[in-house]
């Protein structure tokens, strides 16, 4: 490893990318590895801290994921949370009981020694607890050092043997000084600098994509989204015009979308970009389709054998003489990998067209430099690369696009209702200086819905549109955006006036979660 990195060992937590992302802010390089790597390989790896996470089980519980002790035994700092702090507790000769008093959300905690974990923090605090388990009795050697009504032993600490642990939450910024107290553990108990930055990640996966490709050709997916023209100008810095970018026109996408980005993604960046018009070919592959994992599946399998002929076409000629294009970049992030259940014991709740919706006789070797990132840190890397903010601060649009965002199957005619709404969205939000306070809003399609209306005193019996405003920061969690009335008005009026088949506007005031941020 190129920097001194510090491995998060996930046990199924809900938040294991959020502790990676909070000690990236921190300044220190950090990865996940599941739980089942041996401790022997993860200390191999050198890393120059460890971090348990939280996690569904009990550890007293047969099957219950265990920290083998030879993880302390390297001298490694160590720092517990949750889950992990149990185990931590249990492996080196502490106890832990289900204790009857569960604690769940917000909760008062009180500093019992300063220590190094807590330093000057105030005494009593707000963390945000989730657990039913606690650790009764400390390992030896360890000082407790704060308590809770639920965890008397709420945190502990060994500075000697560079350990620590919580049972409370510091990845999540409910937890008042969380952050503080992760910073304390890697600085003042594991020593580290904080020396990492975005910065950082363009040289390492520069290094990482040269390794990876060789004298190889790829092609990048480019959507004209801000990822992959993140993960493209990455790779284009590693290979040069050994890269070709591919931009599908699969007919889902809004209005002038496509024209821009055959426009300005160019002028930008040089690079060799094909645009190929496959609208056909995924209109008729989604024909009589209305479940939304078909569609997904459909759509990702379509991309993939687009790319195919893209890749075949890019040699032309010169396939008789052995060459070939066998990287795909896509610019795939750590949210879509987990929506698509890729972490450890976490469930599908939809196939992101790149990651869950891929077909299963991929040939591509994948490039993924942004597969643990988060939008706000790819953001950063783009800045970082010289990108335009227009490109940075793009509101992300799915891959599958308006296909996803119509309820019901995918036709013509359906997709030029929900572009001409879209439009009408876009337009108003942009010209009330929206674009950068909200996330995105989905303009949703309700196709298989009729509702009556009256217009010019005549009856309609057309179709509502959903919007969909959501502010967030990372799309793992998300609020719905109080637009302003008079804003919400003029859509509403627009859209009934200019596209005849919608005669009703709804605002969908669901939070994520419950529910996600696209409809299917
Ligand atoms: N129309 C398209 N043509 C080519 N590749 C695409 C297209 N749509 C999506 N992709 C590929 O799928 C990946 C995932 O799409 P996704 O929408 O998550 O990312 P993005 O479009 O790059 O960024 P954003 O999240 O800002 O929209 C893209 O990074 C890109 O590699
Ligand atoms: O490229 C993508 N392929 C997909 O299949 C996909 N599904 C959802 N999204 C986008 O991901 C973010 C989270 O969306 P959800 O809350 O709906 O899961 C939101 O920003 C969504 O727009 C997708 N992006
Ligand atoms: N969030 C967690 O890590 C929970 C740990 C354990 N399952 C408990 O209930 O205490
Ligand atoms: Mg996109």
């Amino acid at each position: 490893m190129d920097f001194p990195t510090v491995l998060v060992v996930d046990f199924g937590a809900q938040y294991a990318q959020l502790i990676a992302r909070r000690i990236r802010e921190a300044g220190v390089y950090s990865e996940i590895v599941p739980s089942d790597v041996p401790a022997k390989e993860i200390i191999a790896r050198e890393p120059a801290a460890i971090v348990l996470s939280g996690g569904p089980s009990s550890v007293y519980a047969e099957d219950a994921p265990q920290i083998d002790p030879a993880l302390f035994e390297g001298g490694v700092p160590a720092f517990g949370i949750c889950y992990g702090f149990q185990a931590m507790a249990q492996s080196l000769g502490g106890t832990v009981a289900r204790t009857g008093d569960r604690e769940y959300g917000g909760t008062p905690l009180t500093v019992t020694t300063a220590g190094r974990l807590f330093g000057s923090l105030p005494v009593e605090q707000s963390v945000w607890m989730s657990h039913g388990d606690a650790v009764s009795a400390p390992p030896p050697g360890f000082t407790v050092t704060a308590t809770s009504t639920g965890a008397p032993v709420a945190a502990f600490e060994d500075v000697d043997r560079r350990l620590a642990g919580v049972q409370f939450h510091p990845e999540v910024r409910h937890t008042s000084h969380g952050q503080t107290v992760l910073e304390h553990f890697l600085f003042d108990i594991a020593g580290l600098e904080p020396t990492w930055t975005m910065a950082n990640v363009v040289d390492e996966q520069v290094e990482r994509i040269r390794a990876q490709v060789g004298e190889g050709r790829a092609l990048c997916a480019l959507s004209g989204g801000v990822d992959s023209a993140v993960a493209a100008a990455l790779v284009q810095r590693a290979i040069g015009d050994r890269l070709t970018c591919v931009h599908v026109d699969h007919g889902l996408m809004r209005e002038g979308e496509t024209e821009q980005i055959e426009r300005d993604f160019v002028a930008v960046t040089g690079v060799d970009l094909r645009v190929v018009d496959a609208r056909e070919r995924f209109l008729s592959a989604l024909a009589g389709t209305a479940d939304p994992e078909e569609k997904r599946k459909t759509i990702g399998r379509e991309f993939i054998r687009v790319f195919e002929q893209a890749a075949l076409d890019v040699v032309g000629d010169a396939k008789e003489h052995g060459e070939s294009v066998d990287f795909l970049v896509q610019g795939t992030l750590y949210p879509d990998v987990v929506e698509s259940g890729g972490g450890t014991g976490t469930a599908n709740i939809k196939s992101h067209h790149n990651v869950g919706g891929l077909p299963e006789d991929l040939t591509f070797t994948l490039v993924e430099p942004l597969r643990t990132l988060f939008k706000d840190e790819v953001r950063e890397v783009g800045l970082q690369l010289g990108l335009p903010e227009s490109m940075v601060w793009r509101q992300p649009f799915p891959g599958p696009g308006l296909g996803i965002r119509i309820v019901g199957e995918v036709t013509q005619e359906r997709l030029d209702v929900l572009r001409r709404a879209d439009a009408i969205v876009r337009a108003e939000l942009s010209a009330a200086g929206l674009d950068r306070e909200i996330w995105q809003c989905p303009v949703v399609l309700l196709a298989d819905v009729r509702s009556v209306g009256v217009q010019g005193d005549g009856r309609t019996y057309g179709h509502p549109v959903v919007l969909r405003p959501v502010s967030s920061e990372d799309a793992m969690t998300a609020d719905w955006t109080r637009l302003p009335y008079d804003l919400l008005a003029r859509v509403s009026t627009r859209i009934t006036n200019e596209v005849p088949e919608v005669n009703r506007v709804v605002l969908d005031v669901t939070s994520k979660p419950p529910g996600t941020i696209e409809w299917e």
